[in-house]
């Protein structure tokens, strides 16, 4: 059994060796990325069990990242390696002060070859929760009736679904995003949003009124991160302004809003009051800006438990 599948796209991430504008970036580190393998990962380190769902070129990058996905503990069983579509790729620009500006290269994505058809019904009868994001649909309109599928596929067989707008605006525009993803929000029972993405879905950015607005779609787990600010849970008539962890260092804050859900995930299948969950979610969104890279800084559970000084950190 699954606790968590997710469908999407993954990338060979080139990280910048230095600061300052891309074009003077000489030297690139290749990591990888993309939004929904990250959630997986943060998952699985945390000791739940993932599968991903996804289309790789049948390349070597696609390779590297089949490989490197298998060796963190994700079920690759539901991904390919495609002939004629090469493995997508974002180059990352990172300034001084911690802004990063990502370009893609992922116009003939490998997962534009994946159909509803593909999506295995047994594979959801195995699973617990779906998790899905704004991208995928921002890849192709054609992603939309993946996304129909995959949904309809989880309430049959009881799974709970989990979202992220994640919104790109590199990839559609406001108003694209809006129409896509506000047909979404009513099958959610988990919401992972940011503030500002939901002032271009339902135009609120205040956590409360966003509560107030997708509580009555029948949203039953809300969480709205709102970065240095902390974030806002809400479950079961209870809401809790869960403040911030500050991290030791920034480095890279490419990964942290995944890393967060994958803590709100964890604390849900553990049946963790909302307080903890939230706590626990805004540790690990911390932990994983500290490092280099979208999912190098996703923690293990004991390394979180570590940080909240529940358990001793031995050095050596
Ligand atoms: O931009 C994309 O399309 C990607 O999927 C690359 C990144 O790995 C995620 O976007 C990270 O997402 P955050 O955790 O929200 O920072």
């Amino acid at each position: 059994m699954y606790d968590v599948i997710t469908i999407g796209e993954a990338m060979v991430t080139f990280n910048p060796g230095s600061t300052g504008p891309m074009k003077f970036v000489n030297t690139f580190e290749k990591k990888i990325g993309g939004a929904e393998l990250n959630l997986a990962i943060g998952c699985a380190r945390l000791g739940l069990k993932a599968g991903w769902i996804s289309r790789l070129g049948n390349d070597e990058f696609g390779r590297y990242i089949q490989t490197f996905t298998r060796g963190e503990g994700i079920d690759v069983s539901q991904v390919e390696l495609v002939d004629g579509y090469p493995t997508s790729l974002n180059f990352k620009e990172i300034m001084e002060d911690g802004s990063v500006r990502t370009f893609y290269y992922r116009d003939k994505s490998p997962t534009l070859t994946l159909t509803a058809d593909d999506l295995n019904e047994k594979y959801f009868k195995e699973a617990k929760i779906l998790h899905l994001t704004g991208i995928y649909p921002a890849i192709a309109p054609g992603n939309i009736a993946i996304v129909d599928q995959a949904i309809a596929l989880a309430k049959k067989h009881g799974l709970k679904i989990s979202f992220d707008p994640n919104i790109r605006l590199r990839m559609w525009t406001k108003d694209e995003a809006r129409a896509a993803l506000s047909r979404i929000l009513p099958d959610v029972d988990i919401l992972l949003a940011g503030d500002e993405e939901m002032d271009i879905i339902i135009g609120e950015s205040d956590p409360k009124a966003i509560i107030e607005k997708v509580k009555d779609l029948g949203i039953s787990y809300i969480a709205i991160k709102q970065g240095e600010k902390g974030s806002v849970g809400y479950h079961n008539g209870e809401m809790i302004e869960a403040a911030s962890v500050k991290a030791a260092k920034v480095v890279d804050t490419v990964g942290a809003g995944d890393g967060f859900n994958a803590g709100v995930l964890y604390g849900i299948t553990k049946g963790w009051p909302l307080e903890k969950t939230m706590n626990f979610a805004n540790t690990i969104g911390s932990m994983v800006v500290g490092v280099k890279g979208d999912n190098e800084g996703l923690p293990y559970y004991e390394d979180v438990q570590g940080r909240l000084g529940e358990i001793e950190r031995i050095e050596r």
